[in-house]
């Protein structure tokens, strides 16, 4: 496979919002370009980025190696702008998206570009409410500095599950503190007062069946 490139856009006053299932970060960025690797010749774009997590740091993930969970995943979510004129129609196609994974450890070191998420999220306890991130986020900081993958054809892994995702799961992962998953399991799946905190909102892996795995070494 050629090498996977990307090049992304620092931005401020993103919005992110609680959907009541999990955080999302809407980032829109016509400037952002990820080609190569498993992608051919389409240009796919960054649409929006979010993560999933388990109730205890030993689960989380939506991706396992020989059978280990990390204590997480963030997923950052680009669609094919050479193809397709939106993501809604994209996300209609097996090449339509393409969502970059990375495994959360838990280590004694916070990261700062998750920190910046962490301190908004007191301000979207409740589902539908939103906020902007007044720090400068760069996407690129989120990626671990190996950046050997795994990709394989897949599909949403929420509702209504379209089999539209090339799937790049990085095999490193990135440090985030057993605090700042705290603060992620602390928002609520409800609008009202009632409290049901999101504790988890990973899916679990599904069989592999007659789809092929590959590996880049980068
Ligand atoms: C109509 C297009 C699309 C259904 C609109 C909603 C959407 O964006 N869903 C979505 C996105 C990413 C993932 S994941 N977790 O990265 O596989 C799961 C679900
Ligand atoms: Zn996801």
């Amino acid at each position: 496979m050629k090498k996977l490139t990307f090049a992304y856009e620092s931005q401020s006053d993103l919005r992110i919002l609680n959907t009541g299932h999990g955080w999302k970060v809407e980032a829109p960025q016509s400037g952002s370009r990820l080609e190569g690797g498993p992608l051919g010749e389409d240009i796919y774009q960054l649409e929006q980025f979010h993560c999933h997590w388990g109730e205890t740091s030993a689960e989380g993930s939506e991706h396992t190696v020989d059978g280990r969970a990390y204590a997480g995943e963030l997923h950052l979510v680009h669609w094919n702008t050479t193809k397709y004129q939106s993501f809604a129609e994209a996300a209609q196609h097996p090449d339509g998206l393409a969502v970059l994974g990375v495994f959360f450890d838990v280590g004694n070191e916070s990261n700062d570009e998750i920190e910046k998420i962490v301190s908004t999220l007191s301000e979207i306890k409740f589902k539908g409410q939103f906020t902007d991130i007044p720090d400068v986020i760069d996407p690129t900081t989120f990626l671990p500095s190996g950046l050997g993958y795994w990709t394989y054809l897949g599909s949403l892994t929420t509702p209504p599950c379209n089999e539209c995702v090339i799937w790049i799961v990085y095999k490193e992962p990135i440090t985030v503190t057993e605090e700042q998953l705290v603060q992620f399991r602390c928002l609520s799946a409800c609008s009202g007062e009632a409290e049901e905190f999101i504790v988890k909102n990973y899916r679990p892996p599904q069989p592999l069946g007659n789809r092929a795995l590959r590996e880049c070494n980068a």
